[in-house]
């Protein structure tokens, strides 16, 4: 049985990675701070340490007690507005970090890590969907952040023989569908977390930022993928490192794109509440379509969104949403 260290695991999508780890026969083990995650997303089983990435202690006896084959390193800072704020935190808690972090799994011998990288390491996209070789002029420092660690991986595969996949993941949502599992960020800045709120009555509205953008109703398009399928796309990076099939960067995403606007309109159709909207400027940053080309994932990984449909989304948001109001109590 492999184990696997899974950095954020109590974060949004690494605790439904950990969930999908185990039903796949993994021993998965969870590094997180709890700056933003929640220790009532982990489940009792699975354990647990609580710590920073950069403790290269803690890390290096963690691998040794626990006999870490690989790593999913999720554990990061990701607010774009906070990042354009702070450009010095994002350097420090994902840049700097992270290569503290991939030294002390490469002293301590473990060689494989599954990267969360980022559309936003594209920045304003010159041609959608957007292909892995696509230039990488990230807009912001979030953006940025991601993408030098990104830009380190070939010197390390070099030195130290590194084994790497970087996941480009496009916009994640979704939940378990029993409503047992789901998002919950403070702040919330994530569209549909929020149109769901407004759903449930815990806001007035919901902000369309924008309605002048190039596309048929004037709104942003975005490649939304469940969380669930971005979970598998994992453990297949996994499996291809273990089967020796290389490094490389990957997107993760359907390859088609919805609008802002229809986002709204099947909300309102799933949940049957009234979802007021306010119109509103454009937010800045903003691209006007992100869709990624998911043509390698999809050929090299054999993956396929198998949940993904706007439908399944928001059923197994709204699912969480309603069981949940106030998200995970701790
Ligand atoms: N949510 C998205 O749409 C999206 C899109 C693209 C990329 N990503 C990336 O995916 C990853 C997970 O995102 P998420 O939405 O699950 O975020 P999240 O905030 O829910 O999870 C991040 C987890 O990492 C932990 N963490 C942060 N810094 C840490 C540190 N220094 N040491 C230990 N633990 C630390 C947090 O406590 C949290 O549990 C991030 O790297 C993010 O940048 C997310
Ligand atoms: O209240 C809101 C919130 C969002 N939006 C719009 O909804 C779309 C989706 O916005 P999100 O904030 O949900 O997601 P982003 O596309 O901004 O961000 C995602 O993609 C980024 C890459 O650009 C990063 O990877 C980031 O981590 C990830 O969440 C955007 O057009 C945004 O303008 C609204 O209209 N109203």
């Amino acid at each position: 049985m492999r184990t696997i260290l899974v950095s954020g695991g109590a974060g949004y999508i690494g605790s439904h990675t950990v969930r999908l780890l185990l039903e796949e026969g993994y021993r998965p083990v969870i590094l997180d701070s709890l700056v933003t995650g929640h220790l009532s997303s982990a489940l009792p089983e699975v354990p647990f340490f609580k710590g920073d990435i950069a403790d290269g202690l803690l890390v290096r006896n963690i691998v040794q007690d626990l006999g870490i084959d690989a790593v999913i390193h999720f554990a990061a800072r990701s607010l774009v507005g906070e990042s354009m704020q702070k450009p010095d935190l994002y350097f420090h808690e994902n840049t700097a970090k992270t290569n503290l972090f991939i030294s002390a799994l490469l002293s301590a011998g473990v060689k494989r890590v599954i990267f969360s990288s980022t559309a936003a390491a594209y920045g304003i996209p010159e041609q959608v969907p957007i292909p892995e070789a696509a230039a990488t002029i990230p807009v912001n420092p979030y953006g940025a952040s991601k993408r030098m660690i990104e830009q380190s991986f070939p010197w390390l595969e070099k030195a130290y023989g590194l084994e790497w996949i970087s996941l480009r993941y496009f916009n994640a949502a979704g939940a378990l569908f029993d409503g047992s599992l789901g998002e919950h960020h403070t702040p919330e800045t994530h569209l549909i977390p929020l149109i769901l709120r407004t759903a449930l009555g815990r806001q007035e509205q919901i902000s369309i930022f924008g309605t002048d953008y190039p596309t048929p109703d004037g709104t942003c398009i975005r490649d939304y993928i469940h969380v669930l399928d971005l979970a598998k796309a994992h453990i297949l990076a996994l499996a291809a490192l273990e089967k020796g099939v290389g490094s490389g960067v990957f997107n993760v995403g359907t390859g088609s794109g919805h609008s802002v606007r229809e986002v709204i309109e099947t909300s309102r159709k799933i949940t049957g509440r009234n979802i007021p909207v306010l119109e509103c400027p454009r937010r800045p940053g903003d691209p006007a379509q992100l869709v990624a080309e998911a043509d390698k994932i999809r050929t090299t990984f054999n993956w396929s969104p198998g949940y993904s449909s706007l439908d399944q989304i928001i059923e197994s948001a709204w699912a969480w949403h309603r069981k949940n109001p106030d998200g995970f109590p701790h």
